[in-house]
């Protein structure tokens, strides 16, 4: 597992996931700030990160492109195809292409450049600026194992990493790269519930936030199911049963089932 040793890394786009990757990537590391190249078209963020990381920062997309061997693309998937026009020029076979873009699939980023070009998709999420990213890794069709195993690698160290066959991504998008949207406003209403209820802001807030760090990690830490780990918090006639009930009442299953679903479809949409 040190295929990123001495290589040299790019990201296109500093913003919202961009700085979060590249904080993820110096924080675990992967690879030397000297050997890191990030481009926006925004200049203070990119000063910003220098003075931060002690990276190499551009304007100008074709450093990142020029220097590195691993180029990470996260800008939005809208303008993905225009900022790849000209890039064709200075992708070879050297150069592994990692693109972050919901939706837009292996093969528009191979059209855009060359027909061989190494492309691999991921979908993390914004828990990688903690080291917590839900990440899924898919090859295109010109990208080796080696490839994917580097994708794995910087991906499973800001968080955890899977492969997924291509057609799954849309899915993931919904579940883990949307997900931190759906559980923020949980735990922002769970607070409001506590407020309601007494408490200070603050103090509810963390309460709310660490349960639901700690139900997680229940869940993957014992590898029971779900169902079962509930059973163990409703006591007979109890406190948590009512919840339970006001919860389901309210629809909670289909509410969420239906914002995975959503996204899902949307990032469908966007690949076409
Ligand atoms: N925000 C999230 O939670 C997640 C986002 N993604 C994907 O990551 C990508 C980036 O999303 P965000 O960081 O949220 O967006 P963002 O808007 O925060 O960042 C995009 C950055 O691209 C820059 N940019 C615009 N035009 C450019 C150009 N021609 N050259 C270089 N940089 C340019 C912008 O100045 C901005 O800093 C998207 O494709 C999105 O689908 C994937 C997983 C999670
Ligand atoms: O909302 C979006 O389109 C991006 C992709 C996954 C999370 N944010």
């Amino acid at each position: 597992m040190m295929h990123l040793e001495n290589k040299k890394v790019g990201i296109i786009g500093t913003g919202k996931m961009g700085q979060s990757l590249l904080r993820g990537i110096v924080r675990a590391g992967k690879a030397k700030p000297a050997n890191i190249y990030a481009s926006d078209v925004y200049e203070p963020a990119l000063q910003a990160l220098k003075d931060e990381l002690g990276i190499n920062v551009s304007t100008d997309n074709f450093d990142t492109v020029d220097n590195s061997e691993i180029i990470i693309l996260a800008v939005k998937p809208q303008i993905l195809r225009n900022v790849l026009r000209g890039f064709a020029d200075h992708i070879n076979e050297n150069k592994l292409i990692i693109s972050i873009a919901a939706g837009v699939p292996a093969a528009t980023i191979e059209e855009e450049l060359h027909e061989d070009t190494r492309v691999v998709r991921v979908m993390p999420n914004i828990a990688a600026t903690v080291g917590e990213a839900a990440s899924a890794v898919s090859a295109g069709k010109n990208a080796s194992a080696e490839d994917a195993e580097v994708a794995m690698e910087i991906f499973s160290s800001m968080g955890s990493a899977a492969l997924v066959p291509e057609h799954l991504m849309d899915a993931v998008t919904g579940v883990s790269g949307s997900g931190p949207a759906y559980i923020f406003p949980v735990i922002e209403a769970m607070a409001d519930g506590g407020v309601l209820e007494g408490l200070d802001r603050e103090s509810a807030l963390k309460l709310a936030a660490q349960t639901v760090l700690g139900a997680a990690k229940m869940v993957l830490e014992t590898k029971k199911h779900p169902a079962e780990l509930k059973d163990m918090v409703t006591s007979p006639a109890g406190t948590t049963i009512h919840g339970v009930h006001a919860l389901e009442k309210n629809g909670i299953r289909a509410a969420f089932t239906d914002a995975v679903m959503a996204s899902a479809k949307r990032s469908r949409e966007m690949g076409k």
